[in-house]
């Protein structure tokens, strides 16, 4: 198990002072939330309040509660630190140095949290570690905020490993940010649950429309470039999926246990059906000819071809040819649409926590850290481990067979692929009562 709270890099903490809180009203009455270095406040703060120069940067694509994030780290910092000084880098990385910042008020972002986006404005490339730690250097910041995916991840990391290497006295703190939640370790990232919520919206009008028609087939694309935890969420939670289609899982189009024969058994079977696809599904079928002009994002991420719509065509053009029945095909992709939105109230929740975790791990003097909840536990991740590798749908887990038993699609793998598989999976859990259990990775030994 990964026993997480706190590990850090606490390179400057022999300079401590009271922690403020405990004269907060708020704290103050609650003797036990002051603690050492294995729990939430500590006792001792490395800042005092008017030394801090904090500032937020917000990188990589959007996603619901990014100005939640914001709003309660400008909140945190003023009403429990007392911290007035907290600037907004406008535009991503890039702004580091190439914009001007935005001064962050609890007044001034008081609202934010009502609308999508983020305030600060986003942007992709433009990592110039060295040009970054100037302008760090050269504003007097002491505390960083930064918050991205994997990527943003990995330049904070970049940032944190020069500023140590500079000698600065800065604290870099990582808030971990993706909708297609494809970051390790952590339970779940924010914004997630409000992606998989907005997406029933595409999959109800999916369904509404493939029920109104004879042999209606609703296609829904999601968000999900290597992970396809959204599309799965979404199909389990919906009901009306027939077909979840996922980066993790390769499927083929003809012949036995293929997309078109299902389809087909389906139709027969219910006159309609809805299909799910996450945008990184299925890339691996899509022909040479569907490239666009660029392979690559600013950041270095792969450009997908549209799964979707290839399929969409592929489905029309086999039932036409075959002429066996004649299908109608409704194509949705609400893929912005999802991550545009603001946050639902259990996002916000889980924002306003990780805020409130940053803040407090800043004012301790922690730094090199990526904020998270791991087993239920709000916890200090040092960046490597959330940079080395990507979260992904393991589809020998239970959590994708449930998935196949609630929409009964054909799992596209042949035997010799379930048996090769088998062989890398890890040792079964040993239960007390010498029943052995294997699946999900956070099942715990069974006490009783
Ligand atoms: N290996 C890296 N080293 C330094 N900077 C990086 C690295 N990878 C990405 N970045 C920078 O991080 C920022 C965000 O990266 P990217 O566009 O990949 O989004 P992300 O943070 O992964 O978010 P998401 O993929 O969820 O949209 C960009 O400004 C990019 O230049
Ligand atoms: O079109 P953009 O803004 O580069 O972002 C698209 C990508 O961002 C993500 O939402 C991750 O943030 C992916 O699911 C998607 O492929
Ligand atoms: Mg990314």
């Amino acid at each position: 198990m990964f026993l997480t709270y706190p590990i850090t890099s606490p390179i400057f903490l022999f300079l401590t002072y009271p922690n403020p809180l405990q004269d907060n009203p708020a704290y103050s009455v609650v003797k036990q939330y002051f603690v050492h270095d294995d729990d939430t406040v500590p006792q001792k703060v490395y800042f005092e309040s008017d030394e801090v120069n904090a500032c937020i940067v917000t990188c990589g694509g959007l996603c619901p509660g990014l100005n939640t994030v914001i709003r309660e780290i400008v909140c945190g910092l003023n009403y429990m630190y007392g911290v007035k000084r907290v600037l907004g880098i406008d535009g991503g990385y890039r702004g580091f140095y190439a914009k001007n910042t935005i001064a962050l008020t609890p007044k001034s972002v008081n609202d934010i949290h009502k609308r999508g986006g983020t305030v600060l404005g986003t942007s992709r490339g433009g990592h110039d570690t060295s040009k970054i730690v100037d302008s760090i250097q050269d504003r007097g910041i002491n505390q960083v905020y930064i918050i991205g995916g994997d990527g943003t991840q990995k330049g904070a990391s970049v940032i944190f490993e020069e500023i140590r290497r500079r000698g600065l006295k800065v604290a870099v703190v990582g808030i971990p940010k993706t909708i297609d939640n494809d970051i390790p370790i952590i339970d779940k990232s924010f914004g997630f649950d409000t992606a998989v919520e907005e997406a029933q919206r595409a999959i109800n009008a999916a369904h509404v429309e493939s029920e109104s028609i004879e042999n209606g087939i609703g296609f829904v694309k999601l968000m999900g470039r290597y992970s396809g935890f959204i599309a799965m969420h979404a199909t389990l939670a919906s009901r009306d999926v027939d077909c979840c289609l996922i980066p993790e899982s390769p499927f083929y189009l003809e012949g036995p246990g293929g997309l078109f024969e299902y389809i087909e058994k389906r139709l027969k079977e219910n006159g309609h059906m809805v299909i799910v696809a996450a945008e990184g599904a299925g890339q691996e079928l899509l022909s040479d000819s569907m490239h666009s002009m660029a392979k690559e994002d600013a950041s270095g991420n792969k450009l997908l071809k549209d799964v979707g719509l290839w399929i969409s065509q592929k489905i029309k053009d086999h039932f036409a040819k075959q002429n066996r029945m004649t299908i109608n095909l409704k194509y949705i992709d609400p893929t912005y649409m999802i991550r545009a939105i603001p946050s639902i109230a259990s996002d916000n929740v889980y924002c306003t926590l990780l805020a409130q975790s940053s803040v407090h791990g800043a004012m301790a003097g922690y730094t090199g850290i990526t904020v998270g909840l791991v087993n239920g536990r709000h916890s200090y991740i040092p960046f490597h481990r959330i940079t080395e590798k990507r979260n992904k749908v393991v589809i020998t887990d239970r959590m994708w067979a449930r998935l196949l038993s609630s929409t009964n699609q054909p799992s596209f793998l042949s035997a010799k692929d379930v048996i090769e598989d088998k062989k890398e999976e890890e040792p079964p859990l040993q239960l007390l009562d010498d029943e052995v259990c294997s699946g999900d990775n956070n099942l715990v030994n069974k006490q009783n």
